[in-house]
């Protein structure tokens, strides 16, 4: 197969897969409040085909065309060829859907990428495996959703302690077809509406909990594989009118695994905490953060045009407060761009060949989050009631009304009412809608939390050995360093110090 229309991708979906809306197990095909969600993501593989110059490639062993997302970077040109890609298909959706199949796509060939991490295991059949799951991906074009979270309530503990030991996926069973694996994990975005399901390290694990160390593919409709949704904010309206919501509500859920069968084709690590623990630190930020930075600048360019459409409309356009914080948002989105350049162009080698971007990508994972909530924020204060007295666009071609609406509630600057509704419109569904209040809770969460990702920023920087400049101070002043206790005279310490 070559790469997949929406209608195939639908077809796709036609399987005995077991999914939770509420209290109701649903198909997802037939359920009214999944089809825009559908038609959404259908529309993603119809844009990869529009786009094809952008998004695809020729497949070097089959000669049909692929996913660029899914190709394993050698090299500067290879780099600059995938932000291409990034950066179209991003555009699909504003950036506003997370997870089109080019996220997970990334990880996966980030992972087959570095096979030298798999080959210090000693056994090369787990990279052989997932070499040929890649391979399966790309001949399918496959939609993946991953799930790696532990499902950890207990926060005084460890994640894989006291009560959590049994909430999370681990397995519990070895048979002769695969393992059987029981447990939850959080979340997986796409995930009633993707065709595989990818299990991937994710933090690193101890010794003794070998058990949870698990890396492994399978399809969404496997027997046991329990999908619980979310609510959904998906709404049945016309485009005009909620352009995200009608669209791109990417649906997540919890993924509760009961019991389930992995074949053993689909282990790609079973226990092995060498591979588990270094595979994500070895691919997560030069790899994976290519494709979400890009996505993200994206979301920044049209939140930042969208504002401006904002003030004009109220013709606060001029008022020099608005353009600070117009110009606030713009700051943001070309810091974002110029983190991306600076990666790409210093990225190299980070073993086995595999070309990835460079490490300090990774501080737009610590300031995007910030950035994406105070950008709605803004929306919301600059917007106040004009974001709800938006009529629809139907309501304007009513007889009556219609000519009352274009009365009372023109733009201003000659932007003509129905023009000025949309905006607002646009605006709420971007920031207040339901869709819109999830996102944001995304942007914060979706590469784990902001704590997490600065703590990790900062034990890699002093591990790097950052920056010494405080020692360099006195140095430079020709003051020596004060020696460490053990090496002065402890003798002559006595009677110079703080007395009890
Ligand atoms: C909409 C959405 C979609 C998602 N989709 C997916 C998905 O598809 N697949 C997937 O695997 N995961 C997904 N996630 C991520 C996952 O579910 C978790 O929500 C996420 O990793 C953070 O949860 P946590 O409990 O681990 O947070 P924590 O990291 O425990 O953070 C909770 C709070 O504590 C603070 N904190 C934690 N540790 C520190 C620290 N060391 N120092 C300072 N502060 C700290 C954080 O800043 C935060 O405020 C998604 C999340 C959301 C919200």
């Amino acid at each position: 197969m070559t790469a997949r229309t929406g209608a195939e991708y639908k077809a796709g979906l036609a399987d005995n897969r077991e999914v939770w809306l509420g209290d109701q197990r649903i198909n997802v095909l037939e359920h009214p409040a999944f089809k825009g969600s559908i038609e959404g993501m259908a529309g993603y593989f119809d844009y990869q085909n529009k786009y094809a110059a952008d998004c695809l490639m020729t497949d070097p062993e089959t000669g049909s065309a692929m996913n660029v997302s899914l190709s394993l970077p050698k090299s500067a040109e290879d780099i600059a060829r995938r932000h291409r890609a990034f950066d179209r298909l991003a555009r699909y959706s504003n950036g506003m859907l997370g997870r089109t199949p080019d996220y997970v796509n990334v990880v996966l060939a980030g992972h087959v990428s570095r096979k030298d991490i798999f080959d210090k295991s000693g056994d090369p059949v787990f990279h052989e495996r997932i070499a040929a799951y890649h391979r399966e991906v790309i001949e399918k074009d496959l939609a993946l959703t991953h799930t790696i979270v532990h499902a950890a309530i207990d926060k005084s503990v460890g994640e894989l302690q006291g009560m959590n030991e049994e909430l999370t996926l681990r397995v519990v069973d070895r048979t002769e077809e695969g393992l059987i694996v029981r447990g939850a994990k959080m979340l997986a975005t796409l995930g009633p509406i993707a065709d595989e399901l990818y299990v991937y390290p994710a933090v690193p694990i101890q010794p003794g909990y070998e058990e949870y160390a698990l890396s492994f593919a399978i399809p969404v409709a496997t027997p046991g594989v329990v999908s619980v949704c979310r609510d959904h904010y998906g709404v049945d309206a016309e485009i005009v009118d909620k352009p995200f919501s009608s669209r791109f509500d990417e649906q997540d859920a919890v993924i509760i695994f009961d019991d389930v069968l992995i074949p053993w084709e689909r282990v790609f690590i079973d226990g092995n905490l060498s591979v588990y623990n270094a595979l994500n630190a070895g691919t997560a930020t030069g790899n994976t953060q290519q494709q979400t930075a890009i996505r993200a600048c994206v979301k920044l360019e049209f939140a930042y045009d969208l504002c401006v459409q904002m003030a004009k409309a109220t013709a606060t356009d001029t008022k020099p407060e608005t353009a600070s914080i117009l110009g606030e948002i713009y700051s943001y989105l070309r810091i974002a761009r110029a983190v991306v350049h600076s990666a790409e162009v210093n990225a190299s080698d980070w073993g086995n060949g595999a070309f990835f971007c460079h490490d300090d990508i990774s501080a737009l994972r610590t300031m995007m989050p910030l950035w994406m909530a105070r950008v709605n924020d803004i929306i919301k204060s600059m917007g106040s009631h004009n974001l709800l007295a938006t009529p629809t666009a139907a309501a304007f071609q009513d007889a009556r009304l219609g000519p009352l609406l274009e009365k009372y509630l023109p733009g201003a600057n000659g932007i003509p009412a129905q023009e000025r509704a949309r905006i607002f419109r646009t605006a709420w569904d971007f920031a207040g809608s339901a869709l819109g209040s999830r996102n944001e809770l995304y942007e914060r969460f979706y590469l784990g939390s902001v704590g997490r990702a600065r703590g990790l920023d900062h034990r890699k920087a002093q591990a790097k050995g950052e920056t010494g400049a405080y020692r360099a101070l006195f140095e430079e002043a020709g003051i020596d360093p004060v020696p460490a206790p053990e090496q002065q005279d402890l003798l002559s310490l006595q009677g110079t110090g703080p007395r009890a």
